[in-house]
Protein backbone atom coordinates (compact mmCIF):
# COMPACT_ATOMS: atom_id res chain seq x y z
CA UNK A 1 0.00 0.00 0.00
CA UNK A 2 1.32 3.63 -0.87
CA UNK A 3 2.41 5.88 1.65
CA UNK A 4 -0.66 8.10 1.09
CA UNK A 5 -3.15 4.82 1.00
CA UNK A 6 -1.50 4.09 4.44
CA UNK A 7 -1.78 7.72 5.37
CA UNK A 8 -5.07 7.84 4.46
CA UNK A 9 -6.53 4.61 5.57
CA UNK A 10 -6.35 5.37 9.29
CA UNK A 11 -7.88 9.17 10.86
CA UNK A 12 -8.73 9.52 14.27
CA UNK A 13 -12.50 10.32 14.94
CA UNK A 14 -13.57 12.26 18.41
CA UNK A 15 -16.77 12.30 20.24
CA UNK A 16 -17.85 14.81 22.23
CA UNK A 17 -20.63 13.91 25.11
CA UNK A 18 -21.71 17.29 25.68
CA UNK A 19 -23.00 18.71 29.31
CA UNK A 20 -26.33 20.33 27.90
CA UNK A 21 -28.38 23.03 29.91
CA UNK A 22 -31.47 25.37 29.35
CA UNK A 23 -29.26 27.79 28.06
CA UNK A 24 -28.33 27.57 24.32
CA UNK A 25 -24.89 30.27 24.69
CA UNK A 26 -23.94 28.23 27.33
CA UNK A 27 -24.81 24.97 25.28
CA UNK A 28 -23.01 26.27 21.94
CA UNK A 29 -19.65 27.73 24.13
CA UNK A 30 -18.99 24.42 25.73
CA UNK A 31 -19.11 22.70 22.39
CA UNK A 32 -17.02 24.87 20.42
CA UNK A 33 -14.62 24.60 23.47
CA UNK A 34 -14.43 20.98 23.57
CA UNK A 35 -14.19 20.95 19.06
CA UNK A 36 -11.27 22.72 19.52
CA UNK A 37 -10.35 19.75 22.47
CA UNK A 38 -10.58 17.35 19.83
CA UNK A 39 -8.92 18.55 16.93
CA UNK A 40 -6.01 19.63 19.28
CA UNK A 41 -6.04 15.98 20.48
CA UNK A 42 -5.88 14.95 16.89
CA UNK A 43 -9.52 14.40 15.83
CA UNK A 44 -9.80 14.42 12.17
CA UNK A 45 -13.58 13.65 12.43
CA UNK A 46 -16.24 15.64 15.20
CA UNK A 47 -19.22 14.19 16.19
CA UNK A 48 -21.56 16.31 18.71
CA UNK A 49 -24.60 14.57 20.05
CA UNK A 50 -28.46 14.98 19.23
CA UNK A 51 -30.12 18.56 20.38
CA UNK A 52 -26.18 19.52 21.75
CA UNK A 53 -28.06 23.58 21.90
CA UNK A 54 -31.02 22.71 23.89
CA UNK A 55 -32.80 20.58 25.83
CA UNK A 56 -34.17 17.67 24.45
CA UNK A 57 -38.05 17.15 24.46
CA UNK A 58 -41.31 18.12 22.81
CA UNK A 59 -41.78 20.94 24.97
CA UNK A 60 -38.01 22.96 24.04
CA UNK A 61 -37.80 22.23 20.07
CA UNK A 62 -40.40 25.23 19.22
CA UNK A 63 -38.83 27.67 21.68
CA UNK A 64 -35.14 26.75 20.87
CA UNK A 65 -36.01 26.13 17.07
CA UNK A 66 -33.49 27.69 14.61
CA UNK A 67 -33.74 28.38 10.59
CA UNK A 68 -30.63 27.42 9.14
CA UNK A 69 -27.63 28.61 8.32
CA UNK A 70 -28.66 30.26 12.04
CA UNK A 71 -26.90 31.25 15.66
CA UNK A 72 -26.13 27.56 16.22
CA UNK A 73 -24.72 26.43 12.96
CA UNK A 74 -22.83 29.64 12.34
CA UNK A 75 -20.80 28.79 15.31
CA UNK A 76 -20.22 25.23 13.86
CA UNK A 77 -19.05 26.37 10.71
CA UNK A 78 -16.63 28.70 12.61
CA UNK A 79 -15.52 25.72 15.17
CA UNK A 80 -14.95 23.43 12.00
CA UNK A 81 -13.11 25.25 10.11
CA UNK A 82 -10.56 27.19 12.91
CA UNK A 83 -10.15 23.41 13.82
CA UNK A 84 -9.70 22.42 10.33
CA UNK A 85 -12.10 19.08 11.01
CA UNK A 86 -15.10 17.94 9.65
CA UNK A 87 -17.67 18.36 12.23
CA UNK A 88 -20.93 16.46 12.35
CA UNK A 89 -23.29 19.00 14.23
CA UNK A 90 -24.91 16.65 16.52
CA UNK A 91 -28.67 17.66 15.63
CA UNK A 92 -30.29 20.91 16.72
CA UNK A 93 -34.60 22.03 16.35
CA UNK A 94 -34.65 23.53 12.77
CA UNK A 95 -37.43 25.71 11.85
CA UNK A 96 -38.68 25.45 8.10
CA UNK A 97 -41.65 26.82 6.23
CA UNK A 98 -43.62 27.05 9.43
CA UNK A 99 -42.77 22.83 10.38
CA UNK A 100 -40.07 21.72 12.89
CA UNK A 101 -37.14 19.08 11.87
CA UNK A 102 -34.62 17.42 14.23
CA UNK A 103 -31.45 18.54 12.14
CA UNK A 104 -28.29 17.31 12.00
CA UNK A 105 -25.71 19.77 9.68
CA UNK A 106 -22.23 18.78 8.74
CA UNK A 107 -19.21 20.79 8.19
CA UNK A 108 -16.37 20.59 6.20
CA UNK A 109 -12.32 21.71 7.38
CA UNK A 110 -13.41 25.06 5.31
CA UNK A 111 -16.15 25.93 7.35
CA UNK A 112 -18.99 24.86 4.69
CA UNK A 113 -22.03 22.65 5.02
CA UNK A 114 -21.67 19.70 3.27
CA UNK A 115 -24.96 18.14 4.23
CA UNK A 116 -28.13 18.52 6.27
CA UNK A 117 -29.61 15.16 7.90
CA UNK A 118 -33.69 15.74 9.29
CA UNK A 119 -34.10 12.87 11.48
CA UNK A 120 -35.66 10.06 8.73
CA UNK A 121 -38.06 7.96 11.71
CA UNK A 122 -39.17 9.59 14.47
CA UNK A 123 -39.31 8.99 18.44
CA UNK A 124 -42.17 7.98 18.99
CA UNK A 125 -42.84 5.78 21.61
CA UNK A 126 -44.93 4.62 24.73
CA UNK A 127 -43.42 1.99 27.03
CA UNK A 128 -46.32 2.15 29.94
CA UNK A 129 -44.66 3.33 33.25
CA UNK A 130 -41.24 4.14 31.71
CA UNK A 131 -41.54 6.75 28.86
CA UNK A 132 -43.97 8.00 26.67
CA UNK A 133 -42.28 10.50 24.20
CA UNK A 134 -43.72 11.56 20.88
CA UNK A 135 -41.85 13.54 18.61
CA UNK A 136 -44.08 13.38 16.00
CA UNK A 137 -46.45 15.85 17.98
CA UNK A 138 -44.60 18.48 17.40
CA UNK A 139 -41.69 17.53 14.50
CA UNK A 140 -41.69 16.69 10.90
CA UNK A 141 -39.57 14.09 9.69
CA UNK A 142 -36.93 13.61 6.88
CA UNK A 143 -37.13 11.93 3.79
CA UNK A 144 -33.72 12.14 2.15
CA UNK A 145 -30.45 9.48 2.94
CA UNK A 146 -27.29 11.02 4.10
CA UNK A 147 -24.21 10.36 2.97
CA UNK A 148 -20.63 12.43 2.70
CA UNK A 149 -17.37 11.40 1.26
CA UNK A 150 -14.05 12.09 3.05
CA UNK A 151 -10.35 12.10 2.47
CA UNK A 152 -10.42 8.86 4.95
CA UNK A 153 -13.99 6.98 3.81
CA UNK A 154 -17.56 7.60 3.07
CA UNK A 155 -19.88 8.19 6.11
CA UNK A 156 -23.88 7.97 6.56
CA UNK A 157 -25.32 9.65 8.72
CA UNK A 158 -28.54 8.82 11.34
CA UNK A 159 -29.93 10.61 14.34
CA UNK A 160 -30.86 8.61 17.36
CA UNK A 161 -34.11 6.69 16.61
CA UNK A 162 -32.77 6.40 12.63
CA UNK A 163 -30.31 3.69 14.31
CA UNK A 164 -33.30 1.04 15.22
CA UNK A 165 -34.03 0.80 11.13
CA UNK A 166 -31.32 -1.87 9.93
CA UNK A 167 -32.39 -1.05 5.91
CA UNK A 168 -31.00 2.32 6.71
CA UNK A 169 -27.43 1.15 7.98
CA UNK A 170 -27.58 -1.51 5.08
CA UNK A 171 -28.48 0.80 2.15
CA UNK A 172 -25.70 3.03 3.47
CA UNK A 173 -22.97 0.65 3.43
CA UNK A 174 -24.39 -0.63 -0.10
CA UNK A 175 -23.25 2.76 -1.12
CA UNK A 176 -19.89 2.30 0.36
CA UNK A 177 -20.29 3.76 3.68
CA UNK A 178 -17.45 2.45 6.03
CA UNK A 179 -18.66 4.61 9.33
CA UNK A 180 -21.87 5.61 10.63
CA UNK A 181 -22.32 8.07 12.78
CA UNK A 182 -25.53 8.56 14.83
CA UNK A 183 -25.75 11.84 17.28
CA UNK A 184 -28.51 10.69 19.80
CA UNK A 185 -30.38 10.72 23.09
CA UNK A 186 -31.34 7.61 24.52
CA UNK A 187 -32.97 7.61 28.17
CA UNK A 188 -32.83 5.58 30.70
CA UNK A 189 -35.24 3.06 29.92
CA UNK A 190 -34.13 2.51 26.33
CA UNK A 191 -30.02 3.05 27.21
CA UNK A 192 -29.32 0.49 28.97
CA UNK A 193 -31.10 -2.22 27.15
CA UNK A 194 -30.81 -1.09 23.62
CA UNK A 195 -28.11 1.43 23.42
CA UNK A 196 -24.58 -0.59 23.04
CA UNK A 197 -27.01 -3.70 21.14
CA UNK A 198 -28.09 -1.53 18.35
CA UNK A 199 -24.78 -0.23 17.74
CA UNK A 200 -22.92 -3.61 17.56
CA UNK A 201 -25.82 -4.97 15.76
CA UNK A 202 -25.53 -2.21 12.72
CA UNK A 203 -22.11 -3.51 11.91
CA UNK A 204 -23.23 -7.34 10.98
CA UNK A 205 -26.02 -7.64 8.70
CA UNK A 206 -27.13 -8.73 5.21
CA UNK A 207 -26.55 -6.34 2.37
CA UNK A 208 -23.99 -5.57 -0.48
CA UNK A 209 -24.95 -6.88 -4.04
CA UNK A 210 -22.59 -9.30 -4.91
CA UNK A 211 -19.26 -10.61 -4.57
CA UNK A 212 -16.85 -10.16 -1.15
CA UNK A 213 -14.46 -6.80 -1.24
CA UNK A 214 -11.19 -8.30 -2.71
CA UNK A 215 -8.81 -5.06 -2.01
CA UNK A 216 -9.81 -1.52 -1.40
CA UNK A 217 -8.79 0.43 -3.99
CA UNK A 218 -8.24 4.45 -3.99
CA UNK A 219 -10.18 6.90 -6.31
CA UNK A 220 -9.61 10.72 -6.29
CA UNK A 221 -7.17 9.85 -2.95
CA UNK A 222 -10.51 8.10 -1.37
CA UNK A 223 -10.33 4.78 -0.49
CA UNK A 224 -13.61 3.37 -1.75
CA UNK A 225 -14.87 -0.36 -2.79
CA UNK A 226 -16.56 -1.16 -6.04
CA UNK A 227 -19.99 -0.36 -5.55
CA UNK A 228 -20.80 -4.06 -5.95
CA UNK A 229 -18.45 -5.66 -3.45
CA UNK A 230 -19.25 -3.45 -0.44
CA UNK A 231 -19.84 -5.47 2.38
CA UNK A 232 -21.28 -4.13 5.53
CA UNK A 233 -18.94 -4.58 8.85
CA UNK A 234 -17.76 -1.46 9.30
CA UNK A 235 -17.09 1.18 12.48
CA UNK A 236 -20.40 2.65 13.96
CA UNK A 237 -20.24 6.18 16.14
CA UNK A 238 -22.97 7.33 18.68
CA UNK A 239 -22.72 10.44 20.35
CA UNK A 240 -25.05 11.08 23.94
CA UNK A 241 -25.35 14.40 25.72
CA UNK A 242 -23.79 13.85 29.36
CA UNK A 243 -26.30 12.75 31.87
CA UNK A 244 -28.52 15.37 33.58
CA UNK A 245 -30.67 13.52 36.20
CA UNK A 246 -32.18 16.91 36.69
CA UNK A 247 -33.35 17.54 33.54
CA UNK A 248 -37.03 16.54 31.92
CA UNK A 249 -35.38 13.63 29.90
CA UNK A 250 -32.55 12.40 31.21
CA UNK A 251 -29.54 10.95 28.68
CA UNK A 252 -28.20 7.73 29.16
CA UNK A 253 -24.82 8.81 28.25
CA UNK A 254 -22.16 6.52 27.50
CA UNK A 255 -21.10 7.41 23.72
CA UNK A 256 -19.60 4.31 22.14
CA UNK A 257 -17.39 3.59 19.08
CA UNK A 258 -17.63 -0.18 18.00
CA UNK A 259 -15.31 -1.43 15.18
CA UNK A 260 -16.19 -4.08 12.23
CA UNK A 261 -15.72 -6.86 14.30
CA UNK A 262 -18.29 -5.41 16.93
CA UNK A 263 -15.96 -4.84 19.83
CA UNK A 264 -16.83 -1.18 21.57
CA UNK A 265 -13.08 0.32 21.21
CA UNK A 266 -14.12 3.50 23.00
CA UNK A 267 -16.72 4.38 25.47
CA UNK A 268 -17.58 7.58 27.39
CA UNK A 269 -19.45 7.10 31.16
CA UNK A 270 -22.25 9.35 31.88
CA UNK A 271 -20.36 12.74 32.98
CA UNK A 272 -19.52 15.72 30.05
CA UNK A 273 -16.11 14.66 27.76
CA UNK A 274 -14.56 13.76 24.59
CA UNK A 275 -13.61 9.96 23.27
CA UNK A 276 -11.52 9.06 21.15
CA UNK A 277 -11.01 6.04 18.56
CA UNK A 278 -8.74 5.39 15.71
CA UNK A 279 -10.64 4.15 12.73
CA UNK A 280 -8.32 1.90 10.93
CA UNK A 281 -10.06 1.03 7.30
CA UNK A 282 -6.98 -1.72 6.32
CA UNK A 283 -8.67 -3.62 9.51
CA UNK A 284 -12.12 -3.18 8.25
CA UNK A 285 -11.37 -4.53 4.76
CA UNK A 286 -9.45 -7.65 6.57
CA UNK A 287 -12.70 -8.06 8.73
CA UNK A 288 -14.76 -8.18 5.12
CA UNK A 289 -12.50 -10.57 3.77
CA UNK A 290 -12.02 -12.76 6.94
CA UNK A 291 -16.33 -13.07 7.47
CA UNK A 292 -17.38 -12.74 3.72
CA UNK A 293 -21.15 -12.34 4.13
CA UNK A 294 -21.54 -10.30 1.26
CA UNK A 295 -20.27 -13.10 -0.93
CA UNK A 296 -22.60 -15.69 1.25
CA UNK A 297 -26.15 -13.33 1.41
CA UNK A 298 -29.20 -14.84 -0.50
CA UNK A 299 -29.72 -13.15 -2.90
CA UNK A 300 -32.08 -15.34 -4.57
CA UNK A 301 -34.35 -14.85 -1.60
CA UNK A 302 -34.00 -10.92 -0.29
CA UNK A 303 -32.71 -7.81 -0.93
CA UNK A 304 -32.81 -4.25 0.27
CA UNK A 305 -33.96 -1.69 -1.85
CA UNK A 306 -34.51 2.21 -1.49
CA UNK A 307 -37.73 3.65 -2.95
CA UNK A 308 -35.62 6.71 -2.84
CA UNK A 309 -33.70 7.34 -6.80
CA UNK A 310 -30.03 6.86 -6.87
CA UNK A 311 -30.01 5.52 -3.21
CA UNK A 312 -30.43 1.29 -4.01
N1 LIG B 1 -34.19 9.68 21.28
C1 LIG B 1 -34.34 8.92 20.20
O1 LIG B 1 -34.52 9.39 19.07
C2 LIG B 1 -34.31 7.45 20.28
C3 LIG B 1 -34.28 6.78 21.59
O2 LIG B 1 -34.09 7.38 22.64
C4 LIG B 1 -34.50 5.32 21.54
O3 LIG B 1 -34.62 4.77 20.43
O4 LIG B 1 -34.57 4.72 22.61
Amino acid sequence: MSTLAKAMSKFRLAVVQLQVGGVKADNLSRAKRLVKEAAGRGGNLVLLPECFNSPYGTSFFSQYAERIPGESTELLSEAARENQVYLVGGSIPEEDGGKLYNSCIVFGPDGKIILKHRKIHLFDIDVPGKIRFQESETLSAGDTLSMFETPFCKVGVGICYDIRFAELAQLYSRQGCQLLVYPGAFNMTTGPAHWELLQRARLIFIGGDHETVKTPNFRHGYMTFDREAVDNQLYVATASPARDESSSYVAWGHSTVVNPWGEVISKAGTEEEVIYADIDLQYLADVRQQIPITAQRRHDLYSVTSVQRGNS
